[in-house]
């Protein structure tokens, strides 16, 4: 009879073991599960943190309202040839210190296009502004840049060339000094031209993280579109703010050289000297009726009249001095000064890499040494107006008017190598090797504002009497006008429907820009909302208000443009 009760056989689970084992499993899957849920989301997290990371850091070099970089496209070198026609001089727009802009089309783009060939066959500072100046436009999305197309490079045949959109009326300096286009006339143009490179500063300095200096704005590097709506361009020498521990660190190599030079220097200085203390007698007597050799640009010529022929010598001694200097110090190929398109052009240009090349453009040397000889003439009759008492007052020496035109060393060009920008639009701390800010861009929309505002260069002399002397240099007369409270005779006489009250504004905000101080001048932000018509409109800096106080007032400007 089988028995009712068989025991189980070994191996077989009673449902007690079953039991257990289910809930040792179902024990163990709690934690299980858990632990995946956890691995699975720290996994989750830090595929998050990554995207999100490597999502901010490619902003951070974007301007913050510019969530992607413009199109940049690379051409072969051979496109850019036929674009430009093989780089005829037909097609040639223009020089700037590291080589030719040339005027282009390209079959699969409808825009027109300047072309800019950087010269860097033998040297490496034409390569490094292609880099400089490719690496931060491309980044730039804004109505006042000019836009970056593209660019082609081959760095084994040392062709670096970068393609930007045309600008019709080429740049201020070509359409507003040279030509004197008649749309630039009205004021309303003008006024226009200060608030787009106003706004255009504002763009670099504040809406892009880490926030770029320019450190080169000056009439030539503001282009006019076919509206005549202003665009900053040439970033060859732009800086990321984030870089001034480095330039910092350039600046103290450079004072080093500065000491190894020191006796160069002093030589320079004192031949300068002796310039100074001949020709101020001659040039002070000078009219264009009377001495008919006179350059009536310059009010300077070879001729002397009055028995100063010993003055005169001294005078071509040290011109000729210079001028050789210049020459021998010209680095190969670095000097691109073409005869043809030298016109009193507004300044040199001042550059350095940290092998400390340096260069000036567009000018003949003794040209723009003339010009800067006047600016020392102007001191010197300064000083001897001002020793005698007679006219002490006119000549007073204003808030960084020493120094903010230096006599360049070493055969006309500053001796700090550290030093970039244009001489007379490079701020006066930037000029002695100090840090590249903001702050420096703001003092050279100063100098662009007078500028632009005058119709002139900030160094020029129309006529050779002494009287006309006193204006040669722009912001020095801009300073003593606004002393007298005369800052309107500023205004280019040529402009028509001039809007005083914005007139006095700009010229006031030019003003504030060119305080010696670089914590007193406006931060860009600042400026726009004056020039919009945001904020309050500026005072004058104390040391340059009338005196009876406040010859002019202004209306509110509260109206919106
Ligand atoms: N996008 C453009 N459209 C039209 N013309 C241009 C354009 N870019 C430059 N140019 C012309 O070419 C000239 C040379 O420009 P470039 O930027 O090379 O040098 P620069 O500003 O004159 O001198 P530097 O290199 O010393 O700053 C300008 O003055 C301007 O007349």
């Amino acid at each position: 009879m089988p028995s009712r009760f068989s025991p189980p056989e070994i191996g077989e689970e009673t449902p007690l073991k079953q039991h257990r084992h289910r809930h040792i499993s179902s024990h163990l899957l709690l934690p299980l599960l858990l632990a995946g849920t956890i691995t699975l989301t720290i996994i989750l997290l830090t595929v998050l943190t990554i995207f999100i990371y490597r999502k901010l850091s490619r902003n951070r070099t974007a301007p913050s309202d510019s969530p992607s970089h413009r199109q940049c496209r690379r051409f072969s070198h051979s496109l850019i040839r036929r674009a430009t026609s093989s780089f005829s001089a037909s097609n040639r727009l223009g020089h700037g210190g590291f080589g030719s802009v040339y005027k282009g089309t390209l079959p699969s783009l409808p825009q027109q296009l300047a072309i800019k060939v950087m010269n860097s066959v033998d040297s490496l500072q034409g390569e490094r502004e292609f880099h400089n100046e490719l690496s931060l436009t491309r980044a730039l999305v804004s109505p006042h840049i000019v836009p970056l197309i593209g660019f082609s490079s081959d760095s084994r045949k040392r062709r670096f060339v970068l393609v930007y959109e045309l600008m019709e009326n080429r740049s201020v300096q070509d359409a507003l000094l040279d030509k004197k286009c008649e749309e630039l006339m009205s004021w309303s143009r003008r006024f226009r031209v200060v608030y787009d490179v106003a706004k255009g500063l504002e763009y670099l300095h504040h809406r892009c993280d880490p926030p770029i200096i320019h450190g080169d704005i000056k009439p030539s590097n503001i282009l006019l579109d076919g509206e005549f709506k202003a665009k900053i361009g040439d970033f060859g020498l732009a800086r990321l703010k984030t870089e001034g521990a480095i330039e910092g660190l350039e600046g103290s190599e450079i004072l080093k050289k500065k000491d190894d030079n020191g006796s160069i220097l002093e030589e320079t200085e004192s031949v300068l000297t002796g310039f100074e203390e001949g020709a101020s007698s001659t040039v002070a007597d000078r009219s264009p009726e009377a001495s008919p050799g006179l350059s009536p640009e310059m009010g300077m010529g070879n001729q002397d009249h009055g028995g100063g022929s010993e003055s005169v010598r001294i005078k071509d001694y040290v011109m000729e001095w210079i001028g050789n200097g210049i020459k021998k110090e010209k680095p190969r190929n670095e000097w691109l000064a073409s005869p043809s398109s030298v016109d009193n052009v507004n300044g040199s240009k001042v550059s350095s890499s940290s092998a400390g090349i340096r260069k000036a453009k567009n000018r003949e040397p003794r040209e723009w040494w003339k010009e800067e000889f006047c600016e020392e003439l102007t001191k010197k009759k300064k000083r001897e107006l001002s020793s005698s008492n007679n006219g002490g007052e006119f000549w007073r020496e204003r808030d960084g008017f020493s120094g903010e035109f230096r006599v360049p060393k070493s055969g006309g060009i500053s001796s700090t190598p550290s030093m970039r920008g244009t001489v007379c639009y490079i701020a006066p701390e930037y000029g002695g090797g100090g840090l590249l800010s903001e702050k420096c861009d703001v003092y050279s929309f100063g100098v662009l504002v007078l500028v632009i505002i005058s119709g002139r260069r900030p160094l020029q002399v129309t006529a050779s009497p002494m009287s006309e002397l006193e204006r040669a240099n722009l912001i020095s007369w801009a300073r003593q006008l606004a002393c007298n409270g005369r800052l309107l005779e500023l205004v280019d006489p040529c402009v028509h429907s001039l809007h005083k009250d914005q007139a006095l504004l700009c010229i006031t905000i030019a003003l504030l820009c060119l305080q010696r101080s670089p914590s007193k001048r406006p931060t860009m932000k600042e400026i726009v909302e004056m020039l919009s018509g945001e904020a309050e409109p500026p005072h004058l800096p104390f040391e340059f208000s009338p005196s009876p106080p406040s010859n002019f007032t202004y209306k509110s400007r509260r109206t919106t443009r």
